[in-house]
């Protein structure tokens, strides 16, 4: 099995991409914890996992990411229970373009505490074994989506992050890879609940339902197996992994040298 004896962090666990990242996670061999603002579904997934893969191989915090100091203690209780970090997927995320500063917080400001918060436990700098992050930012973090500005402005951020820390990362000897997967459409509850949230932008949903139907819509399973790759494919660091239905590639940006 690929990440035997792994341990891993994967945040909005319970349900959509995180579920399937965490699935894939403990298919492979790791151990994970998930760590879900959802209590109900958190523990309700805990005791199909526990029943699947043994009870010493799965914990679920209830968590808001949005709560540094309740992130910190939630990793505090990982590294306890099971002796280190070495995956911290941040998949953690909302689309609402009404309470847009909520999006920001969420997507990018927790993003930040929770990739730093990871790197303490993993960082070869802090005593930690290294390993890798994975970002779950989207295909909005590298092209527009009209009816969702705040959305895109927090994925580029997300991803504009990502490349910075894997290069700050080699640089300082973290022995961390940081990489960021950006899908297009998934068939999750954000997508579905996606057009009551545009507020102002609620004109554009049918336009955003073209497109979504035009390019088609990726499965939550898809979208694990292109993160199981940017998790062990330890070439990869700095990269963003764009995924759609029918087309997966590397993005290239440009040089400045
Ligand atoms: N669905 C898509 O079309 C799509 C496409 C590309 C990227 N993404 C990104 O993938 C990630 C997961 O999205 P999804 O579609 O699975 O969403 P989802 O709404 O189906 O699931 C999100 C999970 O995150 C949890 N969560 C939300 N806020 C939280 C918080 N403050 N603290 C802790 N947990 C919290 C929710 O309880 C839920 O379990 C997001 O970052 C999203 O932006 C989604
Ligand atoms: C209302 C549901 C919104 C779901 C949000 C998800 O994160 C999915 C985002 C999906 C699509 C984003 C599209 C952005 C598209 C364009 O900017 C496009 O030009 C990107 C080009 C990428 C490419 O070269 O193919």
């Amino acid at each position: 099995m690929a990440l035997n004896g792994q341990i891993a962090v994967v945040t909005g666990a319970a349900m959509g991409i995180g579920r399937a990242i965490t699935e894939t996670l403990l298919q492979n061999g790791a151990k994970v914890a998930l760590i879900d603002v959802d209590e109900i579904a958190g523990r309700s997934l805990l005791e199909i996992l526990e029943k699947q893969f043994g009870s010493d191989r799965v914990l679920f915090l209830s968590c808001d990411v949005e709560s540094e100091e309740k992130l910190k203690v939630a990793f505090q209780k990982i590294a306890e229970t099971f002796g280190g970090v070495d995956i911290y997927c941040n998949n953690a995320g909302i689309l609402n373009e009404i309470q847009w500063q909520k999006t920001i917080s969420i997507n990018l400001v927790s993003a930040i505490s929770g990739n730093y918060l990871a790197l303490e436990h993993m960082s070869r700098q802090n005593g930690g074994r290294g390993g890798v992050i994975v970002n779950i930012s989207s295909m909005a973090g590298i092209g527009p989506l009209p009816s969702c500005p705040v959305y895109t402005a927090s994925k580029h951020g997300l991803l504009g992050f990502t490349r910075a820390m894997a290069a700050a990362s080699r640089a300082s000897g973290y022995g961390v890879r940081v990489n960021a997967l950006c899908p297009s459409f998934v068939q999750t509850e954000l997508f579905s609940g996606g057009p009551s949230r545009l507020g102002q932008f609620a004109h554009l949903a049918d336009e955003v339902a073209q497109f979504a139907e035009k390019i088609g819509i990726l499965t939550v399973g898809e979208v694990a197996e292109a993160f199981l790759e940017l998790a062990t494919d330890e070439t990869k660091n700095g990269e963003a992994l764009l995924l759609l239905p029918k087309r997966k590639q590397y993005v290239t940006f440009p040089s400045f040298l």
